[in-house]
């Protein structure tokens, strides 16, 4: 787990203020560090394009020009006047060493173009959507071929992680001092590449201070192997899986219960529906069941049982057509509730609560703000937002799922995500330790399928999530 952060403006500060470093120290390893990725994977005399901004992202770049140079073929494309002043002190060391330093884009040949473009256009202090200029320079850029490196933030990429109008495509992100969440929003995904930290002049668990957000990966899963050999299968929790008129979701949800190691699956349903025989069927919740799911291919019938079963003092997990309805309003703040809304579900359960009255498209645009504002009022709840980096949230601390893969762009994979959840709930993991696991095994599931991105059915999820 890593720490990620809404602002690193105030620990460069920090740095400076109470470890003594200057600007021009944490600049100059910021420029090392992407040196050494470049010397890392080129060799000898490749050609590398550094795109420089007016402020200190482009400084970054000039600097970087100046510790490559002579050992590669570096040009810097520096299009708009230097404005900030280390800026201006890099250009005119770059100009001293004789760095090739051009202003426009169309001297450079097309057949030979650079192995390596460096995005050094805009970090941290893009304020205003990009001017045509900006845009046309970053759309030839990326339709260019070669290695792309961004600096700090793919240029394009706002404060709020949203691209307004054109982004650098990079297929790596060298961020300076620690982990930041606008490379965390779904749309960032297509922009980033590859996210690595590069420490400036203190080690990061130094530059770094407390936060409330946290980077997930495959480390932190936590599988529910057992340890006895002395059980049965009620050491393992018994899960009920509330069936719909839609039957398909609860038998896929129950189906990767199972799989995940729930010791029995009961399905609650009104007709007789064709489940695996190792899956138990009946039309009440049974008195010994340790956790529920409801809320998949539910519809919008059984409302009286519903509520029934949501009053219920029982760990659970509540999906889909439940968002769409009041009833959800009572399960908020009871201790051991996940809530698994994908992006429309979550501006119904938003509105329901009067939290906000908001379109998909601005959820999207500020996930990580609207997630933030159910988390500050239902700290209790574990709510996990799906989409391209799922956001988990409780006891006011988001966690980011970074491992999501568009192969689980299906239907079913949901269903499948739920039942993980309940199998864990079932056998007594905390609800935001379930969530967290569930989350993780679900997209690792994803990303170990061999076959393609394209090809992933719900049962292969199942599949994968056998053998993690
Ligand atoms: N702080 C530190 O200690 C360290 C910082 N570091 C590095 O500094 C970076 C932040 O530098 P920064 O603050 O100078 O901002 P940056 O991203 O270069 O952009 C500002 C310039 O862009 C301009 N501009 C903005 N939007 C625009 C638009 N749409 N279209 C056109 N122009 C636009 C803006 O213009 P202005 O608003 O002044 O008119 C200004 O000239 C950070 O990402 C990291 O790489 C590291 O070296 C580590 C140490
Ligand atoms: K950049």
């Amino acid at each position: 787990m890593q720490k990620v952060f809404d602002d690193v403006h105030a620990l460069d500060k920090r740095c400076v203020d109470k470890f003594g470093l200057s600007e021009e120290l944490l600049m100059e390893h910021a420029a090392a560090s992407m040196m050494q990725y470049i010397r890392g994977k080129f060799s000898n005399n490749e050609k590398i394009l550094i795109v420089c901004g007016a402020g200190n992202n482009g400084a970054d770049g000039i600097a970087l020009a100046r510790l490559l140079y002579s050992q590669y073929d570096v040009s810097i494309l520096v299009p708009y006047h230097v404005k900030s002043a280390m800026a201006k002190l890099q250009y005119k060391r770059a100009n001293l060493l004789g760095v090739n330093i051009i202003d426009t884009l169309s001297v450079l040949s097309l057949e030979h173009g650079p192995d390596v473009i460096v995005d050094c256009l805009f970090g941290s202090g893009l304020n205003r959507d990009l001017d045509d200029e900006s845009q046309r320079l970053l759309t030839r850029l990326n339709s260019r071929c070669g290695h792309k490196i961004a600096c700090d933030i793919p240029s394009g990429i706002n404060k709020q992680g949203q691209v307004t109008t054109v982004g650098f495509c990079a297929d790596i992100t060298i961020t300076m001092g620690a982990l930041k969440t606008q490379l965390y929003s779904d749309v960032a995904k297509d922009y980033t590449g590859n996210i690595i930290v590069s420490d400036l002049g203190v080690h990061r668990s130094i530059y770094e201070t407390a936060t409330n957000t946290f980077l997930l990966d495959s480390a932190d899963i936590k599988l529910p192997l057992r340890i006895k050999q002395n059980s049965h299968k009620g050491s393992f929790g018994h899960l009920s899986v509330i069936v719909g008129n839609k039957t398909g979701a609860g038998i896929i949800a129950a189906e990767a219960a199972f799989a995940f190691g729930a010791g029995l699956v009961t399905v609650i349903t009104e007709q007789e529906v064709n489940v695996p025989y190792h899956i138990m069927q009946t039309s009440i919740l049974p008195e010994n069941c340790t956790a529920v799911a409801i809320g998949m291919g539910l519809g919008h019938d059984r409302k009286a049982q519903v509520k029934q079963i949501l009053n219920r003092d029982i760990a659970k997990v509540v999906d889909a057509d439940l968002f769409h309805n009041d009833v959800i309003l009572t399960v908020l703040n009871s201790e051991n509730v996940v809530l698994t809304p994908h992006p429309k579900e979550f501006c119904s359960l938003l509105k329901r609560t009067k939290l906000a009255e908001i379109t998909v498209v601005e959820l999207q645009n500020n996930r990580f703000k609207y997630v933030r504002l159910f988390a500050v009022n239902y700290p209790q709840t574990v709510l996990l937002l799906k989409g391209a980096n799922s956001l988990i949230t409780y006891n006011n601390i988001i966690y980011i799922n970074p491992l999501g893969s568009n192969a689980l762009s299906k239907g079913g994979t949901g269903d499948v995500l739920t039942g993980l959840i309940a199998a864990l709930l079932a056998q007594g993991y905390s609800a935001v330790n379930a969530t967290i696991t569930a989350s993780l095994a679900h997209c690792m599931s994803a990303t170990n399928y061999p076959k393609n991105n394209y090809s992933l059915t719900p049962m292969d999820v199942i599949e994968g999530v056998k053998v993690l």
